[in-house]
């Protein structure tokens, strides 16, 4: 469960959002929404620890019973999507999964193990490829997969399907619709699509700048 109380983002001691107050269960999406620079990117940062200096977060973010402030960002455990998918560009598709895979087991039990992930999202065979050599579509499957083989405790989505062409959208919503029902964690998706809230989020917010 993640909790939002009372967030806003500041500039120069001036809120630019009106505060926002939700709560997330596990396997379930919150959108945000709202014009362009109003503090969506902003407020996701604020929660990953890595906002901007020039602006500053306020309120509280609770996930499973602990305050995201008091922990140093990569205690947190938030897994991130972007629209570029964020991928080694000098790893291959496997070694991309298995840098992200939790250590243990032997090399080979890792590697078996990466490759039915691969085999999950439709890119087997391809394990020896670098990214640049994937289609759009397929590193973007790539992207979610590295970041759900990490076990993060919670998702956050930034506009991660806003390259994505009409057809290839729909699949990666779906994927990642299955996949945080799965995980059973957590998630909020900034986007400026209707299509893309109304399909995957369970409560929809709109940012209200001020
Ligand atoms: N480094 C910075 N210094 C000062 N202001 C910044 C900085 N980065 C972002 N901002 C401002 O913070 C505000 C929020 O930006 P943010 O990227 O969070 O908006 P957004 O709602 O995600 O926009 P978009 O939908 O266009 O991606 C904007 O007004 C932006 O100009």
């Amino acid at each position: 469960m993640l909790e939002l109380v009372d967030l806003q983002i500041v500039r120069q001691q001036q809120p630019l959002i009106a505060p926002i107050t939700a709560s997330v269960a596990a396997g379930q999406i919150l959108a945000l929404m709202g014009p362009s620079g109003v503090g969506k990117s902003s407020l996701l940062a604020y929660l990953s620890g890595t906002l901007t200096p020039e602006l500053e977060g306020r309120g509280k973010a609770v996930l499973n019973g602990n305050s995201l402030a008091h922990l140093p960002p990569e205690q947190r455990h938030l897994g991130l999507l972007q629209q570029h998918p964020l991928l080694f560009p000098h790893m291959t598709v496997a070694e991309n999964l298995l840098f992200a895979m939790p250590k243990g087991g032997s090399n080979q039990q890792r590697y078996h193990t990466a490759q039915q992930h691969l085999q999950d999202i439709g890119l087997q065979g391809l394990e020896a490829r670098l990214p640049e050599q994937l289609s759009g579509g397929q590193q973007a499957r790539l992207a979610l997969m590295r970041t759900l083989v990490a076990k993060p405790a919670a998702l956050l989505l930034d506009e991660p399907f806003s390259k994505l062409d009409k057809t290839l959208r729909q699949d990666m919503r779906q994927l990642v619709k299955d996949a945080i029902e799965q995980a059973h964690i957590p998630a909020i998706l900034v986007t400026h699509d209707e299509e893309d809230a109304q399909e995957l989020a369970s409560k929809i917010i709109q940012l209200q700048a001020i």
